[in-house]
């Protein structure tokens, strides 16, 4: 028997509503093909906040760092949202994702065949499907660069630095097209050429990691029409290589595409086989603690974790078309149930998805 060992971040708001099915779900793949997950939960973000005065205690990272893989619920919430930048819960996402060489974040957004009528497109757009997949750079650009407030003659003035360096830009391509090439060998990259210096780098570098990738068809969007094209088009895209900011508003975009922000996985992965992997949603405070938020993302999430960290391909195949069952057999949270129609809670949902493990 395969031990596995988990560091849990159940977060603020949904969080831990979300990850408490998760785990569930877990044990039953555990208890179906003969595997151990070991759970190890530590606290991020608001809630370590309020136990220990800081977002992101050592231990937290410790724990991470000691395990195979981390699970993540989300952070933040209006409690703390008066706090200073540096003190905010978010900053315990971005102190992990930093300490722990998390690069690459994967985002795919896949429509499932049952869920078509929650995409807010026509229909004729998304016929077929959608099954897209944005590859975040995670570490770098303007979350991470220099930051600060100087006086001008306009009054006080607040900057952001982005920056990005061409090796952190060569190995976020390296990813993608290491992608593409699984898929249907085509990436666009996205940038603002047109107006930034660190685009124009960007894109230099995409192109010339571009070349040892002969077979893959390379294109070039503007972030202003990539947006654009997402819900003129989203058939056009497949892998979508992006700096971290516009790849955290074009996911969250793609997300809404694919029916709710509920259903939309994610995984952070560094060199190797070590990843985090969290819902791409927040801890959505407005509906936290009333049992009504989508565990799918973070369940879908967890699929992602034993396919990509512990190589576990069945495993994950069986998480994810329990999902896809349970959605089969007409069952909704509220976020994808149709106006009307009766809507079940995450622990419902949960329950669902085990028993269809
Ligand atoms: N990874 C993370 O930890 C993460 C990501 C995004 C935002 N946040 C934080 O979360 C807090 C709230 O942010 P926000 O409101 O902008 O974004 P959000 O994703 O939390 O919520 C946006 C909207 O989507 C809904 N929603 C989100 N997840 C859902 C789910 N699983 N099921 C059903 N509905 C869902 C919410 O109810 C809300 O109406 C902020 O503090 C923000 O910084 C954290
Ligand atoms: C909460 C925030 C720091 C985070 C980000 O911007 O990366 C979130 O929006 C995400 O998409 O994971
Ligand atoms: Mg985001």
């Amino acid at each position: 028997m395969m031990n596995y060992k988990i560091a849990i971040v159940p977060g603020d708001g949904i969080g831990p509503e979300v990850i408490g099915q998760t785990i569930r779900v877990l044990d039953k793949v555990g208890e179906k093909f003969g595997h151990k997950f070991e759970y190890t939960e530590v606290l991020a973000g608001g809630c370590a906040i309020d136990a220990s005065g800081t977002c992101l205690p050592q231990e937290t990272i410790d724990t991470c760092r000691a395990s195979d893989a981390v699970l993540l619920g989300a952070v933040g919430g209006w409690k703390w949202d008066t706090l200073p930048g540096s003190e905010r819960p978010e900053m315990a996402l971005l102190g992990l994702r930093k300490e722990l060489g998390l690069f690459a974040n994967l985002r795919p957004a896949l429509l499932f065949e049952d869920l078509a009528e929650a995409c807010p497109l026509k229909a004729e757009i998304v016929e077929g499907g959608l099954d897209i997949v944005v590859v975040r750079e995670l570490t770098g650009g303007i979350y991470f660069g220099e930051k600060g407030t100087k006086d001008t003659d306009m009054g006080l003035a607040a900057y952001d630095v982005e920056q990005y360096a061409e090796e952190e830009v060569r190995r976020i391509a390296e990813v993608a097209f290491d992608m593409a090439m699984k898929r249907n060998k085509k990436v666009t990259s996205v940038d603002k050429a047109n107006v930034l210096e660190s685009s124009r780098l960007w894109r230099r570098v995409v192109a010339e990691v571009g070349e040892k990738y002969p077979e893959v068809e390379l294109n070039n969007l503007y972030i202003d029409n990539a947006a654009m094209q997402m819900v003129r088009n989203p058939k056009q895209f497949d892998v979508i290589v992006t700096s971290n900011i516009f790849g955290d508003i074009l996911s969250d975009e793609a997300s809404m595409i694919t029916g709710s922000i509920g259903m939309l996985p994610s995984a952070s992965l560094a060199t190797g086989n070590f990843g985090m992997y969290e819902p791409v949603h927040g801890s959505a405070p407005d509906i936290a603690g009333k049992d009504m938020a989508n565990p799918m993302a973070t369940i879908l999430s967890s699929a992602m974790m034993l396919r990509y960290t512990f190589g576990l391909s069945d495993e994950a195949d069986a998480v994810e078309s329990a999902v896809k069952k349970v959605l089969a057999d007409g069952y909704r949270t509220s976020d994808i149930a149709k106006e009307g129609e009766n809507a079940i809670g995450t622990v419902k949902t949960g329950d669902l998805i085990v028993e269809a493990i």
